[in-house]
């Protein structure tokens, strides 16, 4: 059923509508806010840090905490972040009296965000605001502390607040390529969250033709544990309302769509400029009711902006229950390689639609062997242009630890701000402890990797991305032994897909990495680095890194800059290209 609500008094004027940036997260997405372009609503940054928040663009700042941590953060622990908050009560009450709508920016798990936001949440809503949270969960590396502390803080917001719109940082991670940085995570994650934070003042606030109000906003995003599903797309010209929708249906948020076909109510709002058509609409309901369940109750909006000019932009805001959404994530998706992710808002670009997804690939002169290669499921999706050379390095299980992964709050507690802050290019300051063992076992792993050079591009379909998705499952297994892929490049032109097939471990003399580290693929850079400078400490005669950042570098001596270690492919023909041996590892070629 479409349900159009008729009544403009439903709506707030802009003036009563005030963003909060709350702790180091939340002030950098109010920034993001502010520098993106967002007028009718009033900015106010909070924060304990006083560096993050005197850097902060908002015109607004409180800081909280002036007596109890003098300035510096909470350190990660949400008690001081509440304790902080209590003692600038009255002047956050005084900043939010008021306000109709207040929209709540937060990082969940550090000491801060998770401490103050609820009651923060609390003032405003007796202050007698319509709250909306937009909170972080913490990226799946930070450890279980911060996870911990980020849902502990999340079930009291979805007590306190209006309606709580959840991102999944480690999700949204999924948007950018695995070997880039952390800060380009946080900064797609800034970015989607901002754009969500627009289009949800956009809906509430402009004055449509047919109005979306408060209550409608309140339907869509029932609170209490249920998670906000949320997508948005723009496009022009011809078809513009199908392009539209199909990037709003591409958010990540969505899941591609899927988690659509479980939801019972739907908020849609349409903005076009002056030639918008009831044609249009028409059309475009029409193609949204082919995902959302026939029983559903979508809740329709349209305004008219002269700014929009020839694009039309479409707005979808949903809950879905947190165990339908467990249920949703766990079951495959359907047609994922067809679909281009977007960040929030996205601008469609018609001449791009037709390329295919490139992934690098072997070439064919003779079928190589290599163990899993660095591909994932997310880096099929990404938009991001893809090497033409492909590295393929082993990747073993972890036992009992994975080198790379951080479980407790280290990173982080040792800074005394965001985690934003944090240089993680310089590999000394990341919380890599490697020990001995481990580094000896990533010595061995990578002396049996192999590259690949095409030149080739190949097109990925559904089977390809079967292949892609069984690597990445066997990546994501904990508790398994080493995963060992042969993969091998078919004629794409023959329209084959890519072959991955699973090895058993074979029980030969090669060495095999016995401490089972995880090597990552955003870790990368980082070894190959710690592995040239090792080299570079080595032709100098000089000692190698510090065993803390870098291992001990045992088992260093093997390896060989005079033709180098050939693992699976020693005393096999070597594969010259442009002079160099491709079966000797990339980091050892870089010493020649
Ligand atoms: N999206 C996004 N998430 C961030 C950013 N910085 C940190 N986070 C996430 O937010 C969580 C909380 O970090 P902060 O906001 O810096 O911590 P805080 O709430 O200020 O707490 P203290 O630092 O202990 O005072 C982290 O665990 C990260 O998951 C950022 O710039 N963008």
């Amino acid at each position: 059923m479409i349900e159009f609500p008729r009544d403009s008094q439903n709506t707030i004027p802009s003036s009563s509508v005030k963003i909060v940036g709350l702790g180091g997260a939340g002030t950098n997405m109010l920034d993001r806010v502010v520098l993106d372009g967002m007028d009718g609503a009033e900015m106010l940054a909070i924060n304990t840090d006083i560096r993050t928040l005197s850097g902060s663009v908002a015109r607004d700042r409180i800081q909280l905490g002036r007596n109890l941590t003098k300035g510096l953060g909470a350190g990660g622990d949400p008690e001081l972040g509440q304790q902080a908050v209590l003692e600038a009560e009255g002047e956050v009450r005084a900043a939010l009296k008021g306000r109709k709508i207040v929209f709540l920016c937060v990082g969940l798990g550090g000491g801060t965000g998770s401490g103050a936001a609820p009651i923060v949440c609390r003032i405003a809503r007796e202050e007698g605001a319509f709250v909306v949270v937009f909170a972080t969960m913490p990226f799946s590396f930070e450890g279980r502390r911060r996870r911990e502390q980020a849902e502990t803080s999340l079930n009291e917001l979805a007590v306190l607040s209006n309606a709580l719109v959840t991102f999944d940082n480690t999700r949204m991670g999924d948007l950018v390529l695995a070997k880039q940085g952390i800060h380009e995570a946080f900064a797609a994650a800034d970015r989607m969250i901002s754009e969500s934070i627009k289009a949800v003042i956009r809906l509430v606030i402009r004055p449509g033709l047919i109005n979306v109000g408060l209550d409608d906003l309140m339907t869509a995003l029932r609170t209490t544990r249920s998670r906000c599903l949320f997508g948005s797309g723009i496009a022009s010209g011809k078809d513009r309302a199908q392009k539209a929708l199909r990037n709003a249906l591409n958010s990540p948020l969505l899941d591609q769509g899927a988690l659509l076909r479980d939801t019972e109510t739907v908020l849609v709002h349409l903005c076009g400029g002056e030639d918008l058509t009831l044609y249009e609409i028409e059309l475009l309901m029409q193609s949204l009711s082919k995902h959302v369940p026939d029983k559903a109750h979508v809740l329709f909006g349209a305004a008219v902006d002269p700014s929009m000019g020839d694009y039309l932009s479409i707005t979808m805001v949903s809950s879905l229950p947190e165990d339908r959404l467990h249920a949703q994530r766990t079951s495959p998706l359907e047609k994922p390689a067809l679909l281009e992710p977007t960040v929030g808002f996205s601008v469609d670009e018609p001449e791009e639609e037709e390329k295919p997804v490139a992934v690098a690939a072997p070439p064919p002169p003779r079928e190589r062997k290599a163990v899993a290669p660095a591909m994932t499921a997310a880096s099929l999706f990404s938009d991001e242009p893809v090497p033409t050379i492909a590295e393929f390095t082993t990747v073993t299980k972890p036992a009992p630890e994975p080198a790379a992964v951080v479980e407790d709050d280290t990173p982080f507690a040792e800074s005394e701000s965001s985690p934003f802050s944090i240089d993680h290019s310089a590999p000394e300051a990341a919380a890599v402890d490697t020990s001995e063992e481990d580094f000896a076992g990533i010595s061995a792993a990578a002396s049996v990797s192999g590259t690949f050079v095409t030149n080739e591009e190949i097109s990925i379909d559904d089977d390809d991305f079967k292949v892609a998705e069984e690597v990445s499952e066997a990546l994501e297994e904990e508790d398994e032994e080493p995963a060992f892929f042969e993969v091998s490049a078919k004629d794409d032109a023959a329209d084959e897909p890519v072959e991955a097939t699973r090895l058993e471990p074979e029980p030969e003399s090669e060495p095999k990495a016995e401490g089972k580290p995880v090597i990552l693929p955003g870790v990368f850079d980082d070894l190959d680095e710690a592995f040239t400078d090792i080299g570079e400490a080595a032709a100098e005669e000089k000692p190698a890194a510090p065993a803390k950042a870098r291992g001990t570098g045992k088992g260093q001596g093997e390896l060989s800059f005079d033709g180098g270690p050939r693992g699976r492919f020693e005393g096999a023909s070597p594969s010259l290209f442009e002079g160099e041996d491709l079966d000797v590892p990339a980091f050892l070629r870089k010493k020649r």
